[in-house]
């Protein structure tokens, strides 16, 4: 009878299998010595309509024969893509191991070239690098059967191409022995590595089975050896010599710059014309620099220099702070020597300020020349007189952030031959040599690339703009060297950049962006794009609400450049932003903030609770960079509708926004040395409030860092009740005094408000309702596990690509963040947002956690103490108390240690730890009582007796 049902299954004879089970067989009987079930007769045999009644019957889908193999064994073996996917619908493991050869039922089917079910096994979680018994992985079993197919769907399913079995052969010497010439191919040109050695040091041309498999891999080993010398010739130094230097020359709108550098390259016969047609053309309508001209020129006596020619006016300074930077740069700061000492003061100040912002090495102070224009215009004496007085403020102000230089300069820039001209050209030349100083000379590879560029350019390559983005770069400079590694492109980049070779602009968004032509971004976007209007250019017309649209974008710029592209490059400079592709907003194009009480009114609901934060520049010698708050208001621009579902609203020097709980305010003030961020919430949850300054504060920080990398602030604490009551000022204390009086008796006055102020008031809780379980999850879950984790709560793959960017190499802040984010999106209350990541956990395979989440749950019991009356506890202690009451509740010495450490200038904070560490440490025994009853020890039966009242 026996006989018959396995018989029956090999034929697919499902009459047979059914009177077998009929007569009260067992149809999951394995088959004497093979130890078969009917269903491995039936996988392998291609019986579907006999498979799919066993399986229906609930015939074992795992049963294992005499050597281990499963039905899915037998049917991936046999190609049997149907069978197999009905196998691992009802539940047939994808990796299971055979006995004899611990193979996997990929091993099997990629062995035997079996594409469909190759693929089907993938998606259904096949373990891609699987290794059997003598360590190879299917990628070994396709290259040793010749399977071309199965070998690509493989490794573009990520096998590793290199990887070794037990005899140290890699998939390249299975192929190259078998003689597949085309599995051969497909791996040379997946980068195989063609010189791999095995246990008997032999490489895949030593064990290539045929004359033509070995034509192929030398060939091979020839173009990488090729490739090596190249790569090594590109890497060395000694491809250029460096003796360029920027030269960057700014100050404000007319005071001399284009004509003092025309003055300066020019010599001879040329000079003395120029002088005559200046005359000629002095009553002619001037026409000012747009944007920034860049250009290599020869100075006399002092060689060639990559001239930037800064335009004054003020439209260009946020795109002039990006270009501003010099690791190999001379400044110039012009200013009109006729002109009141306070303008040229002002003047002077700004610019100096704007090249010590973008300095980011505080270890070299940038080499500063000041000249001052129109020393025709005044008495020569008196000239030179008032520069160095000039001269000597500056010095004295910046001296420990710019290196200017004593000489004083008072020049006729529009004459070229002169005394003083030609000392300039002197110093200039002594600076560019101490500049140059120590200089190593670049590698190849850069005078490679400079060779490329016009036909990168010329070939279109970046669309029609001479940009590239990191990547296509990255590939067409492995045009030039197929071996150049990306850290190494990196710096040699960074080097042409020092020369204005190319630029390349780091972007907090994305990857490096590479300006092949610096001349085209400097002046012929950013000249027409942010050109005040009595430009003789085309320029950029603003429409409604200060909105550039696409149309008048294409207009001025499709001659020339795709507009798509132009815009998706400025969005990356975080100079614009736009939610529909269609209206473009330039925050520094826009109007100035008006009065506040016009657009941040007061709220009428009373529990409103106000907290805010100021960042402030240092000194005198500080500013924000000008590129610092457009960027700040784009980055903040690009979290509607996720962040914030309402537009936020934005002016010049502010902006306004909510995230749906609380609302926000950012606004400059003190002349822009002030950036002031204010947060309300109508319900007055301080904790919401928390988040929304938190995040805010974490993503000015980040683009201060950018774009000022050489500011100096202070951060200090706005006053909650002047900003309740709508002051048109903001008033604030300095954070350090906040701390001090957190100490002594938790209240401060500001001295030109009449009254004081509590630092519970000012200072948002930095403890959310969900913080502690957050970083309990934060503290055990593995890099592999927390994007799962994220996608369970219902995070989006962007949103999490996002988290891990802002903290990457910290996994612990990365999951934490991601945790706040799914929090502030969920809306979940503390009880319900943890039964929810509990669940969420279960599901990504840590119970574990999840199981300590719900010890640590304490709403199900009411005699629990819950977060907020820790928080209330805190707050009503003496200082004196702290220690004490850390004891009573049983804490140690080395505890309390810690928390003070931890917290050394915050003792509200310390007492608040110290509460919230007895309640981790009592976990289910965190009576209100237990507290109640510390509290009476040390004395404070007022406060034991509140809690105890507590509902
Ligand atoms: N007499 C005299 N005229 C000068 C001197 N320097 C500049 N000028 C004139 O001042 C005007 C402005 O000079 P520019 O060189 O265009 O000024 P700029 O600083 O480049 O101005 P922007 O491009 O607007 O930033 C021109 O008409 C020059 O001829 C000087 O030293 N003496």
């Amino acid at each position: 009878m026996e006989k018959n049902f396995f018989k029956a299954s090999r034929e697919g004879d499902v009459s047979g299998l059914r009177s077998f089970k009929k007569g009260g067989g067992d149809i999951n009987i394995k088959e004497k010595g093979s130890m078969r079930s009917a269903l491995h007769y039936a996988a392998s045999r291609g019986k579907l309509p006999a498979l799919e009644w066993l399986v229906a019957k609930r015939a074992d889908v795992n049963a294992k024969d005499a050597l281990r193999r499963t039905p899915l064994h037998e049917a991936a073996a046999k190609g049997r893509v149907k069978i197999s996917q009905i196998l691992i619908t009802k539940g047939a493991e994808v990796n299971v191991k055979d006995f004899a050869a611990h193979e996997t039922p990929l091993h099997s089917a990629a062995g035997q070239g079996r594409n469909g079910v190759v693929e089907l096994l993938l998606a259904k979680g096949g373990a891609v690098n699987a290794t059997d018994e003598e360590h190879q992985t299917p990628l070994h079993r396709s290259a040793l059967g010749g399977h071309v197919r199965a070998a690509q769907i493989l490794l573009s399913n990520g096998s590793n191409i290199n990887i070794k079995d037990k005899a140290e052969n890699a998939p390249l010497h299975c192929a190259a022995a078998g003689d597949h010439i085309e599995a051969v191919k497909l791996l040379l040109s997946q980068g195989a590595d063609v010189f791999a050695r095995n246990k008997e040091n032999l490489s895949p041309l030593d064990v290539a089975g045929s004359q033509s498999v070995r034509k192929l891999i030398r060939a091979r080993q020839k173009q990488i050896d090729r490739q090596i010398m190249q790569h090594d010739l590109l890497s060395k130094d000694g491809g250029v010599k460096v003796n360029k230097i920027k030269l960057l020359v700014c100050g404000d709108e007319a005071t001399g710059k284009s004509t003092l550098i025309g003055s300066l390259c020019r010599t001879g016969i040329k000079a003395v014309f120029t002088r005559e047609k200046h005359k000629q053309t002095d009553t002619e309508v001037r026409s000012p620099t747009a944007g920034v001209d860049v250009g290599n020129m020869t100075v006399p006596n002092a060689g060639e220099f990559a001239i930037f020619d800064f335009a004054g006016q003020a439209e260009y300074y946020v795109t002039h702070a990006m270009l501003m930077h010099a690791k190999l740069g001379v400044y110039v700061t012009v200013y009109n020597i006729t002109d009141d000492a306070e303008t040229q003061t002002q003047q002077l100040q700004r610019w100096l300020r704007m090249i010590k912002a973008g300095n980011a090495d505080p270890s070299v102070s940038p080499k500063v020349v000041l000249v001052g224009s129109h020393g025709d215009k005044i008495d020569k004496q008196k000239g030179m007189s008032r520069a160095a007085a000039l001269l000597r403020s500056m010095r004295g102000q910046f001296r420990h952030q710019l290196d200017i230089s004593t000489e004083t300069f008072v020049l006729d820039c529009v004459v070229s031959q002169s005394p003083d001209m030609d000392r300039l050209r002197k110093h200039l030349a002594c600076l560019k040599q101490e500049v140059l100083k120590d200089q190593p000379q670049l590698p190849k590879l850069c005078s490679e690339i400079v060779r490329k560029v016009p036909g990168w350019c010329k070939n279109n390559l970046g669309g029609g703009a001479p940009v590239l983005r990191w990547p296509e770069y990255v590939q067409a400079v492995k045009e030039i060297d197929p071996l150049v590694k990306e850290d190494f492109l990196l710096k040699s980049t960074e080097y042409l950049n020092d020369i204005a070779e190319i630029l390349l602009v780091k972007t907090t968004s994305s990857d490096p962006i590479v300006v092949l032509t610096p001349p085209w971004l400097c002046g012929y976007v950013f000249g027409p794009l942010l050109a005040p209007e009595n430009f003789p250019i085309d320029h950029i017309e603003r429409e409604s609400d200060d909105h550039v649209t696409f149309r008048e974008i294409s207009r001025v710029f499709s001659r020339t450049v795709s507009p798509k592209i132009l815009v998706s490059i400025l969005r990356e400079f975080q100079i614009c932003h736009t939610f529909d592709g269609q209206d473009f907003i330039f925050p520094s194009l826009l109007r100035r903030l008006p009065p506040l009480k016009e657009i941040w009114k007061p709220t009428k609901s009373e529990p409103v609770v106000y907290f805010g934060s100021q960042v402030a520049c240092k000194d005198a010698t500080d500013s924000f960079s000008p590129d610092f708050f457009p960027r700040l208001q784009t980055d903040l621009l690009k979290e509607h509708p996720g962040t914030f579902p309402v537009k936020p609203a934005i002016w010049k020097d502010g902006m306004i926004f909510t995230d749906g709980k609380s609302e926000g305010l950012i606004a400059m003030s003190q002349g822009n040395m002030a950036c002031n961020i204010v947060v309300r919430n109508p319900s007055g949850y301080r904790e919401y409030c928390y988040y929304l300054l938190e995040r805010i504060q974490r993503k000015l920080s980040k683009v201060l860092e950018e774009s000022s990398p050489g500011t100096s602030v202070v951060e200090r604490v706005l006053s909650s009740r002047a900003l309740r009551e709508h002051r048109d000022t903001f008033y604030s204390y300095d954070r350090k005094a906040v701390q001090e009086s957190a100490r002594e008796n938790g209240s401060l006055s500001h001295p030109d408000l009449q009254w004081s102020e509590r630092v519970y008031d000012l200072v948002v809780s930095q403890e959310g309702p969900n913080k502690h379980t957050f970083q309990l999850v934060a503290k055990q879950l593995r890099s592999t596990e927390w994007r799962e984790l994220g996608r369970e709560l219902g995070l989006s793959d962007s949103k999490l690509d996002r988290v891990q960017k802002d903290y990457s190499g910290d996994l612990r802040e990365t999951v934490y963040r991601m945790l706040t984010m799914w929090e502030e999106e969920a809306d979940c209350s503390c009880s319900v947002g943890r039964e929810k990541l509990s669940k969420a956990l279960v599901t990504v395979n840590r119970r574990d956690i999840a199981d300590e989440l719900m010890c640590d749950e304490s709403e199900a019991d009411p005699e629990l103490v819950q977060p907020d009356t820790l928080q209330k506890v805190a707050e009503s202690l003496q200082l004196q108390d702290c220690r004490r009451l850390g004891r009573a509740l049983g804490l140690t010495d080395a505890q309390l240690d810690g928390i003070e450490h931890r917290y050394p200038h915050n003792l509200a904070e310390q007492q608040y730890q110290i509460l919230v560490a007895w309640r981790q440490q009592a976990g289910s025994a965190a009576y209100r009582d237990s507290l109640a009853s510390a509290l009476k020890d040390i004395g404070r039966l007022d406060v034991a007796e509140e809690i105890q009242e507590e509902e």
